[in-house]
């Protein structure tokens, strides 16, 4: 998958940015705070629909201003693709492929694929499960529509499931559609809980040997799906899944009404990662942290390869700095194949890295 080039409109810190890109290497430079993430987090959005660091896509608006636009050509199944995006300050975002208008976000699942690496990959090892759950996220949406499909929609079915539950004394009416909710969600949580079963399955496959290179055959990797505890196997049908999630929501009722919160469902899944057998979460070192978050990243760049025969676009932001010479040595050399975009402040560090093509950003302008 190829990002041919970019227009952006009041996007960030961008007024207004057109460029063409290398099919290969894409050196993006410039000090701090010129644009720099702005211009690949503007290139991922195009793949899901989402920013990997903003919460709400009005954040993606320049200030004072209220719509933002970004429009993306891609060669992508030896096909052309124009994909665009309107953001608006007070009303919904409208995604439009080959001019066509989309009805959701899932629509672009596989027309784009990004893999992203950022220094708050740390997180992904070091944080909470929602940083993982969001990485696997991202990943799954980007392979699979009918996972962005049922993701959007557990979610809003949870938003909506946790109003009940909060304001349920006040209004004991609100209960009467609590059974509803439960069904819709033991439904479409059975299918989150599938793909992502499958998709650590192979991430199982992928990402331990590369972490075992990585640390020179020294650690071993081991990830595990912690889902919801009554599913007895996690990667069965949606179908098999369905009334053990139903089981479990049932058994948490009252615990959820006291709590006023969701308690059981996928939106509790987390995935272990482990370092020769301790949780990496508490014990790893900083070096192994990266190590086990870059692990995870090239792994999930293989999955789409074997998934899609293409590799997916690369983003690399401001990670060789973070890195020590030999984990940068390492990188370079797995990133062989397919597009990619490298962020620096010094260019200098990236010299001899092949036929690149180098974009200088000052204040949010290509000069
Ligand atoms: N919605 C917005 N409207 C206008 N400017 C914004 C908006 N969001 C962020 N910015 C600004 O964009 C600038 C560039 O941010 P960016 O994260 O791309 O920097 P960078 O070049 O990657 O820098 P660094 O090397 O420090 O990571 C920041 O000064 C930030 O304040």
């Amino acid at each position: 998958m190829i990002v041919k080039g970019i227009e952006l409109d009041f996007f960030r810190n961008y007024l207004h940015m057109d460029a063409k890109f290398s099919p290969e290497l894409n050196v993006i430079c410039g000090e701090n705070a010129q644009g720099k993430t702005n211009l690949l987090e503007a290139v991922a959005y195009l793949s899901t629909a989402s920013s990997h660091r903003a919460r709400y896509d009005k954040e993606l608006i320049q200030f004072g201003v209220d719509s933002a636009f970004i429009k993306g050509e891609l060669l992508s199944r030896d096909r052309d693709f124009t994909l665009e995006a309107r953001l608006s300050r007070n009303a919904r975002k409208q995604l439009f492929s080959n001019g066509v208008r989309l009805k959701t976000a899932g629509e672009l699942a596989g027309v784009l694929n990004t893999v992203l690496f950022c220094p708050e990959d740390l997180y992904l090892i070091r944080e909470g499960a929602v940083e993982r759950r969001r990485f696997l996220d991202s990943c799954i949406c980007q392979l699979r529509p009918r996972y962005a499909a049922a993701l959007a929609e557990y979610r809003k079915l949870y938003d909506q499931k946790t109003r009940i539950l909060r304001d349920w004394e006040e209004k004991p009416s609100l209960l009467e559609t609590l059974d509803d909710f439960n069904l819709r969600m033991a439904q479409t949580g059975a299918v989150l809980i599938h793909y992502r079963a499958h998709f650590i399955r192979k991430l199982r496959e992928y990402a331990p040997p590369i972490h075992r290179e990585f640390s020179g055959g020294r650690e071993i990797l081991a990830l595990r799906y912690e889902t919801v505890k009554t599913v007895v196997d996690p990667e069965a049908s949606p179908k098999e899944i369905f009334p053990q999630l139903l089981d479990h929501q049932e058994s948490h009722r009252q615990a959820e009404l006291d709590a006023r919160q969701c308690l059981s469902g996928p939106h509790k899944d987390d995935l272990t990662v482990e370092l020769d057998g301790m949780s990496a979460k508490q014990f790893a070192s900083q070096g192994q942290t990266r190590t086990a978050a870059l692990s995870l990243k090239l792994g999930s760049r293989e999955i789409f390869f074997h998934d899609t025969g293409e590799w997916p676009v690369l983003l690399l932001d401001d990670v060789l700095s973070e890195l020590d010479a030999r984990r940068q040595a390492f990188v370079l050399g797995h990133i062989n194949g397919g597009q990619v975009f490298i962020t620096c402040c010094e260019d200098e560090k990236l010299e001899g890295l092949g036929r690149e093509k180098v974009f200088r950003i000052h204040a949010g302008r290509l000069v």
